[in-house]
């Protein structure tokens, strides 16, 4: 009986059975030259494990900044960000480094791949800086690209690559370190329709095929109707969209 229970407070300290991603009371309010700009209020927002949810909301109510936040970019003014259990605030920069590097994957709209080194290095690069081995690093980029469809264009620099392949390749970089989070703002935004189609597809089959949670940014009804929940944002706050 205490072994059982033991184990199970084992588990919830490690974050097996926390939300992947919570965002409690959390608050965010730029200052500008005509006052202050309340952009979240009390934002409340939970993202089971292997959970996918679009963000849909329209221009200018705060989808970057939430995911900023999410992504322990910037710090809420209020509120708490918890990632697999872990309460962000009580985290040093060093600490917040840390579990942005190992647990959450970041793709933008604009691939910012490093454009002097090659699709694989850098997939590998992100792994090498979590502490993978160069060896370890590439047989998982070489993994990660193939699932991509990339096999043959690993050593292409980005500005060898088309817009639809940058996007894979940043998708196969967020998922270097296996995240238990991916955090995506228009990640196929950039794209044509039909590429973006194809790439949001494969996006999502990573995703899942991974068990990874995701909240993802995006204009497209289309594309938010594939996901497993919708949320949007009224007035500062997360509510169902
Ligand atoms: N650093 C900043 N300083 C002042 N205001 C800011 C700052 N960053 C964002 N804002 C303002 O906060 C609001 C929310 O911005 P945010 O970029 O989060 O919106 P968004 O929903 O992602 O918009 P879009 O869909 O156009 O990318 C906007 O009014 C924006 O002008």
């Amino acid at each position: 009986m205490s072994s059982v229970l033991g184990e199970e407070r084992h588990v919830t300290r490690n974050g097996e059975n926390a939300p992947a991603l919570r965002l409690a009371g959390v608050e965010r309010r730029y200052r500008t030259e005509a006052g202050e700009l309340p952009v979240l209020v009390g934002a409340e927002l939970e993202l089971e494990a292997g959970e996918i949810v679009a963000l849909v909301a329209p221009s200018g109510t705060g989808k970057s900044t939430l995911l900023h936040l999410a992504g322990l970019l910037e710090r809420p003014d209020a509120g708490e960000v918890y990632v697999a259990g872990r309460a962000a605030g009580t985290l040093s920069d060093d600490g917040r480094t840390a579990i942005r590097r190992t647990t959450i994957g970041f793709v933008y709209q604009f691939h910012h791949l490093l454009p002097e080194f090659t699709a694989e290095e850098n997939v590998v690069l992100p792994q090498m800086a979590a502490g993978a081995s160069r060896n370890q690093a590439r047989e998982r980029a070489r993994t990660l690209l193939a699932g991509f469809g990339l096999t043959g264009r690993e050593h292409h620099r980005p500005g060898r690559l088309s817009g639809g392949e940058q996007q894979r390749v940043a998708i196969a970089r967020a998922l270097a370190n296996a995240p238990r989070i991916l955090l995506a703002d228009e990640p196929t935004g950039n794209l044509d329709v039909a590429t973006s189609d194809l790439v949001f597809a494969e996006l999502l089959a990573a995703v899942r095929g991974q068990g990874v949670a995701a909240l993802i940014a995006t204009h497209n009804p289309a594309l938010a109707a594939r996901m497993d929940r919708v949320v949007t944002l009224r007035e500062g706050k997360v509510v169902p969209g």
